[in-house]
């Protein structure tokens, strides 16, 4: 059979109001190249080497390993080339992207030729919430829904061209420990809150309205339980308004933050801006990017 290779990029989900709606893809990626081998390997390049690279409980392969199984098809063995730039448990959707290759792999080398939207299904279920999964796959800004167990979304390429600064802080935050800070319920006004802004920014997104973003991204439903787990978002939340930097939000579940910057801003004063409300509590790596409009990268080789 021949091999297969993949291209995902890195996504910034919530981005305010849109808790598990919206996501944003980004130009920075998880590529793979894979071809059948007699035995599992995985040579990885780039980001977090070592627990990319273990072959016993990863998330790769127990994904690929699953989706064959559970569809009566054979494991077949698999050699892995793996470039990663997506940093692990930073709230860049790590896990989105790879359980999508995990899938995608799957579907390639079982024979299971899954249509993309089938392969966008699965991974959002075994993901738990589709918003970076959708983003990852499709590109752009993602609006993704549950209908039942298929997952709708729409891919939105923005008005404008707005950079990106991801402010990561050292230490990763597992998603699942980030949710588990979140209340059950909510009250009424906090949820219409929540409706009204993201609405809002979907708007602002599709008609490229900067000056809404920073009113737009704001939130009642994740954001504020999250602070005390993801403590640089108080200290960069102040920076949304200034200088060029149209909104500042949680990326994800933390504990990075996704700064959105308007086209004519000059970089090098944002970055002083960044640093400096930062502090010096811990080192902060920022990432710029830019937004990645076009679908993952999935083809045979
Ligand atoms: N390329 C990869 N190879 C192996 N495991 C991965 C890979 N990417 C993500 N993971 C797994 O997903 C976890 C991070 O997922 P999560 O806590 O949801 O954070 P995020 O998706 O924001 O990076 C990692 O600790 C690791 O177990
Ligand atoms: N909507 C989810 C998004 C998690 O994204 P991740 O990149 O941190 O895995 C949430 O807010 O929990």
């Amino acid at each position: 059979m021949r091999g297969c290779r993949l291209r995902l990029p890195a996504t910034s989900a919530n981005l305010g109001p849109g808790f598990d709606a919206l996501a944003l893809a980004l130009s920075f990626y998880l590529e793979i190249e894979a071809e059948e081998s007699d035995e599992f390997v995985i040579d990885v390049s780039g980001r977090n080497r070592e627990l990319c690279s273990a072959v016993k409980n990863n998330l790769l392969l127990d994904t690929y390993t699953e989706i064959l199984q559970t569809n009566n098809a054979p494991v077949v063995p698999v050699k892995v080339r793996m470039v990663n730039g997506i940093p692990l448990g930073m709230g860049c959707g790590s896990s989105a992207a790879t359980r999508l290759a995990g899938v995608a792999l799957a579907s390639h080398f079982g024979g299971l030729k899954w249509e993309r939207e089938r392969i966008l299904t699965a991974a959002s279920l075994l993901e738990g919430h589709p918003d970076n999964t959708a983003a990852c796959w499709h590109g752009g800004l993602s609006v993704a829904c549950w209908h039942g167990k298929e997952v709708e979304a729409i891919s939105i390429t923005p008005g404008a061209r707005w950079k990106a600064i991801i402010a990561m802080p050292a230490r990763p935050l597992p998603t699942r420990e980030s949710r588990a800070v979140l209340p059950e319920s909510y009250s009424r006004a906090d949820a219409v809150a929540n409706l009204q802004h993201v609405a809002l920014l979907t708007a602002a997104f599709a008609q490229g309205r900067g000056d809404l973003l920073h009113s737009a991204t704001q939130d009642w439903m994740h954001q504020p339980y999250r602070e005390r787990v993801c403590p640089l978002l108080p200290l960069l939340a102040p920076l949304a308004g200034r200088d060029g930097l149209l909104s500042v939000t949680l990326s994800g579940a933390g504990p990075s933050i996704l700064l959105l910057v308007d086209a004519d801003a000059d970089m090098l004063s944002v970055r002083q801006l960044i640093d400096s409300a930062a502090g010096e509590s811990e080192p902060v790596e920022l990432i710029e990017c830019t937004i990645e409009s076009a679908p993952a990268v999935y083809e045979s080789l």
